[in-house]
């Protein structure tokens, strides 16, 4: 490794965390004499490297999309601001290094009389371009009595909606983002150690074969239900639209401003249905072909939509922009199979992602009219569903909320 790059790393990740509840009470530990890579860091986004951690916003929003998700929302377990910050302080220094490849704290094999700092199975593996994004439930904000962002409040409930509560909200959420399943669980996993006994997971989804893409040159992954998602997504160059929809400006609280607000839907496809439906059909739902993902009226993928040309209550034409008012969000999404439902049938579907700088010009007023009239409602249903305030880029030496939690 380059001595410019290890430097780096070790500045980043110049704090480690101790294990479990110990980390939280703030014990932080110098790690600069006992770095511990736990495999050679490569510093590009190419498939398997490094994704920075800090920047003017947090990765894994705009950043390019990689194959597999861990979520997890957690419930705090204290009304204290203090603990919940030495928290976060400890997950910043733990996800600092676990985003560059080095292991947590000491490390997976620290001091043999005490439980090593990190869980030991992303030894040996590459960054896998892990990010690990974080949010605050409006739930977060009362319970630590902080001023909520203005209008921020739980989602309004749609038609249709059948949510499982035990699959809803959550005070804090951590996104992470990885190449690898392995290396989006380990970072879930070895957060959930260190938040023990100040948060605790409330549910957690995994996620396959992403749905969407913010990288429009590269091939657009399918869905499970064989069509192509995320042809129309906002592309991570697109810095006036990210700047138009996706990043709160100057009407946010300081610590919002260059974040977003994120939508979590688990959205469950009968997929059994479906696949009993005429292609004819299953394109008119959507407004686009199978095969190549053509707007109905167009021969190619990226031809423009003309919303008139589409079918009156196709998915396409009611969630399109033109459809709206210019509404636009940035899709995130990732399949999931989860077993069966004890019927049967697959428990199988889409966990929605979405980032807005306004919910009100987002995700809100786009149910709404997907609600309403969807062809698409009758092969599926919302059965989960999150929001949170994502604040803006980590700077190096702060620590994941730390602006908002200066206020308290
Ligand atoms: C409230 C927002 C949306 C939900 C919920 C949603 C669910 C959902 N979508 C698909 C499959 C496709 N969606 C497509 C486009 C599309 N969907 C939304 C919003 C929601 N989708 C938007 C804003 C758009 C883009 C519209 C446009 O600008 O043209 C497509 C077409 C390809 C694409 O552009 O991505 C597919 C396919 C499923 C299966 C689903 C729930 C399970
Ligand atoms: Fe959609």
């Amino acid at each position: 490794m380059a001595d410019l790059s290890r430097r780096r790393l070790l500045t980043g990740a110049g704090i480690a965390v101790g294990a479990g509840a110990a980390a939280v009470a703030g014990a932080a530990l110098v790690n600069q004499d006992r770095p511990h890579p736990r495999a050679e860091p490569v510093l590009a986004a190419a498939s398997g490297g490094v994704i920075p951690f800090h920047g003017a916003h947090q990765a894994g929003i705009a950043t390019p999309v990689q194959d597999r998700l861990h979520f997890a929302a957690f419930d705090l377990s204290t009304d204290s601001p203090e603990k919940v910050a030495a928290m976060l302080k400890a997950w910043t220094a733990a996800a600092v290094q676990m985003t560059s490849a080095q292991e947590v704290g000491r490390g997976a094999t620290g001091a043999a009389l005490a439980p090593p700092d990190d869980t030991g199975e992303a030894i040996g593996l590459p960054a896998s371009r892990l990010t690990l994004t974080v949010g605050f439930g409006p739930s977060f904000f009362d319970r630590l009595k902080l001023p909520r962002p203005a209008g921020f409040e739980e989602l309004p409930r749609f038609r249709g909606d059948r949510l499982d509560p035990a699959r809803s909200g959550g005070d804090v959420c951590v996104q992470a983002c990885a190449d690898d399943p392995q290396v989006a669980v380990h970072a879930v996993r070895n957060l959930v150690r260190i938040g023990f006994g100040t948060a605790s997971v409330r549910w957690s989804q995994l996620g396959f074969g992403k749905t969407s893409s913010t990288t429009p040159e590269a091939q657009t992954p399918r869905n499970l239900m064989g069509f192509k998602d995320g042809t129309n997504n906002i592309a991570a160059t697109d810095r006036k639209k990210l700047d138009d929809h996706v990043w709160v400006g100057d009407e946010g609280p300081q610590w919002l401003r260059g974040g977003s607000y994120l939508v979590a839907r688990r959205i469950r496809m009968h997929i059994e249905t479906w696949d009993r439906t005429s292609l004819k059909e299953q394109e008119d739902i959507f407004g686009r072909t199978k095969r190549e993902g053509a707007p109905y009226g167009g021969t190619r993928e990226h031809d423009p939509v003309a919303v008139e040309k589409l079918p009156a209550d196709s998915h396409v034409r009611l969630a399109h922009p033109d459809s709206l008012g210019g509404v636009t969000i940035l899709r995130r999404g990732y399949s999931f199979t989860d077993g069966t439902d004890g019927l049967g049938r697959l428990d199988a579907g889409l966990f929605f992602l979405a980032y807005q700088r306004d919910l009100n010009k987002g995700f809100i007023p786009i149910q709404r009219a997907l609600a309403a009239k969807d062809l698409l409602n009758e092969y599926i249903q919302h059965v989960g569903s999150g929001v949170y305030a994502c604040p803006g880029g980590v700077a190096s030496g702060s620590y994941w909320g730390e602006a908002l939690l200066n206020q308290a």
